[in-house]
């Protein structure tokens, strides 16, 4: 049988150890550390993520500020609301929740984060700082990757990984960690051909395509590790909807270790945040 890394688990370790640390920070006379929370609209999944950040600073002792904008919302005040609070010093983190409404232009909005505030890690110099090697803040779901791999891996050296996907989000920054650690990376999509084919060379497989069970046990090579990014709802015969991963787990026992869904990579996505808005406290302190 696969080793199943549960994600839930190892995302409570860290929300106690982000708490202990936060503690320490405020009893040497810091600061409690500040998120800032945007949710422009009311995606119902958004609405659930969005929930989860703000419980989980509440656990690990951090300020969270919620901003809640109406769907019509102009883009002008969503980029004024940045301003303020890259201008307030009591925000030490800024999160705007994707995905935006299609009228507002993500990129403008997510590029006028202050570089050092942006805990999602997807302001282009924290992009170039990933690609660069040059520190940065990582963002949450490729960092939450790879505290999960890094409990099975000890040296990505020789290891050759295949990431399926290549999000901005997901695909491209899991790859460049991958990179940094020396593992042989390929880098692909839902466009490849004979992707099982590429697949069954891997000892390591993110799969982040967002195609459910698209990743079949014939595809993984016996003693692979396979981290499932993919969090797709379907509604079942009978009418029930329920959560289905990228991979076809249940066709996995021959792997070294699986992440299931739910209950894998989402909740390490959250607890990344923790750490990332902790560190960004720290940065800024430091000067
Ligand atoms: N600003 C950001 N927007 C988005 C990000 C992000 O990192 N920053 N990632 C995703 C959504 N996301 C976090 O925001 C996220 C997705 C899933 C989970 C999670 O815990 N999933 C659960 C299942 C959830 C359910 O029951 O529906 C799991 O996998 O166990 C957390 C966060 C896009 N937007
Ligand atoms: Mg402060």
């Amino acid at each position: 049988m696969a080793q199943v890394l549960d994600g839930q688990a190892m995302a409570a370790r860290i929300t106690q150890d982000v708490r202990e640390q936060v503690d320490l920070w405020v009893r040497n006379g810091k600061s409690v550390p500040g998120l800032a929370v945007v949710l422009v609209g009311s995606d119902p999944a958004s609405e659930v993520y969005v929930r989860r950040k703000i419980t989980a600073c509440r656990k690990a002792g951090i300020r969270s500020i919620e901003h809640r904008l109406d769907s019509g919302t102009q883009e002008a005040e969503l980029l004024d609301l940045i301003d303020r609070l890259n201008a307030d010093s009591h925000v030490d983190g800024i999160l705007v929740q994707l995905p935006l409404p299609p009228a507002i232009d993500a990129t403008r909005v997510l590029d006028r984060i202050r570089p050092d505030k942006d805990v999602d890690g997807f302001h282009p110099v924290n992009v170039g700082r990933l690609s660069s090697g040059t520190g940065g803040l990582i963002p949450c779901t490729p960092l939450g990757i790879m505290t999960l791999l890094d409990s099975v891996v000890d040296d990505y050296r020789g290891k050759n990984a295949v990431v399926i996907g290549k999000s901005n989000i997901v695909g491209k920054p899991v790859a460049m960690l991958l990179l940094e650690r020396e593992a042989t990376v390929t880098v692909t999509h839902i466009e490849t051909l004979n992707l099982s084919e590429i697949t069954r060379q891997a000892d390591i497989v993110v799969a982040a395509a967002g195609a459910p069970h698209l990743v079949r046990g014939y595809w993984i090579r016996p003693g692979a590790i396979v981290i499932d990014v993919g969090i797709t709802r379907v509604t079942d015969e009978g009418g029930q909807t329920r959560l289905v991963g990228d991979c076809a787990t249940a066709e996995l026992d021959h792997a070294l270790a699986v992440t299931p869904v739910p209950g894998g990579v989402g909740p390490m996505t959250i607890a990344s945040l923790l750490s990332n808005t902790l560190r960004a406290a720290q940065l800024r302190d430091d000067g």
